[in-house]
């Protein structure tokens, strides 16, 4: 049935004008492309799948500049080529990561949230649920190879992962920094990192908004390694064949019976959970709060 609701968002998303022609944009043969075995890269305007089928593994870049902010059509696109690999037999592992420069994801797109109508609150947080659940839910092995500053969505969608690498650098923050901008991470979004940290340490970083960089994140656990910048995607790659090895149905049965309860609560109050976040967001001081942000991010450079 939540499946069923799922698919549903996903083929609407898909039958919008901006969807379409995005299932296959072939393009150049990859560099990971498996030993010139002729399987190319594909992907859409925002995502770039780099396929390399002797591994198993594919290489998703995301490619939304200037900051990979999760735009609804960002979103959607991602969802298709999520998708599409999953829906490839040749695939059992992906490796998430950024094409623009010193930047992951810089999180839920603001502007999807500041001065819309509520119905377009409704069609975005539903993408954002759906992202969330299906990454969740991903049967593949996704690897999270972090180079650049990842707050908030951007945070959220590195911990949806099984395994994070993040390059070391003291730009790179991570972590769920709702009230820093006057907003509250919703409850999946806390269960996540509950899952990963622990609740004392999420408890302080949800209510300080804390952007831990990388040797903090490490320690605390929001992150799994961290490595120069320059081995990030080597040693994402090495997990990844580390996680490959073990036998698929003992791996996939072993993460649905772990996070199966966090995404059954959302799946069970997914509507009210809509509901909670358009008359949040609705409210007057919370879009003060949202273009007051958005303002100093773009006086920051002048
Ligand atoms: C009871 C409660 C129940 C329910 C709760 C309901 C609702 C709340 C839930 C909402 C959950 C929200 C999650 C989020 O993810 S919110 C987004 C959080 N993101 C951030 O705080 C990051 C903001 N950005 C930055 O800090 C910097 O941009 C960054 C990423 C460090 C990069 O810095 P830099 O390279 O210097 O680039 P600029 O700052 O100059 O940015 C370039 C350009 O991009 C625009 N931009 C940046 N971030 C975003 C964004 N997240 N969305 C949209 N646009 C963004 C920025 O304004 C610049 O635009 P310009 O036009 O000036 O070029």
């Amino acid at each position: 049935m939540a499946l069923a609701v799922g698919m549903r968002v996903l083929t609407r998303a898909l039958l919008r004008p901006w969807a379409r022609g995005l299932r296959v944009a072939p393009g150049r043969t990859g560099p990971a492309a498996g030993g010139g075995d002729g399987m190319r890269c594909f992907g859409s305007p925002r995502v770039l799948v780099e396929p390399d089928p002797a591994a198993g593994v594919a290489v998703v870049k995301m490619r939304n500049p200037p900051v990979n902010s999760l735009s609804l059509e960002f979103l959607t696109e991602l969802l298709i080529s999520l998708e599409k690999l999953e829906n490839d037999k040749t695939f059992h592992g992906i490796i998430l990561t950024s094409d623009c420069p010193g930047i992951f994801s810089a999180g839920l797109d603001l502007t999807e949230m500041c001065g819309r109508k509520p119905e377009h609150y409704v069609e975005y947080w539903k993408a954002v649920q759906e992202t969330w659940l299906r990454f969740y839910l991903s049967n593949l092995v996704v690897i999270a190879a972090i180079n650049g500053v990842s707050p908030a969505g951007g945070c959220l969608l590195s911990l949806t992962c099984d395994y994070r690498v993040l390059a070391n650098n003291p730009k790179y923050t991570i972590g769920l920094n709702e009230t820093l901008l006057g907003i509250v991470a919703p409850f999946w979004f806390k269960d996540t990192m509950v899952n990963t940290i622990g609740h004392r340490a999420t408890e302080r970083a949800l209510q300080l908004g804390l952007l831990f960089p990388p040797a903090e994140a490490l320690r605390v656990g929001v992150v799994d390694q961290v490595v120069p910048e320059d081995q990030v995607q080597s040693t994402a790659r090495s997990v990844m064949a580390q996680w490959l090895a073990i036998p698929d149905h003992a791996r996939q049965l072993t993460k649905t019976l772990m996070r199966k309860p966090t995404a059954d609560r959302l799946l069970t109050e997914r509507d009210a959970d809509i509901q909670t976040f358009v008359r949040f967001i609705c409210r007057d001081s919370v879009q003060k709060s949202l273009h007051a942000y958005l303002e100093k991010l773009k006086q920051k450079k002048g």
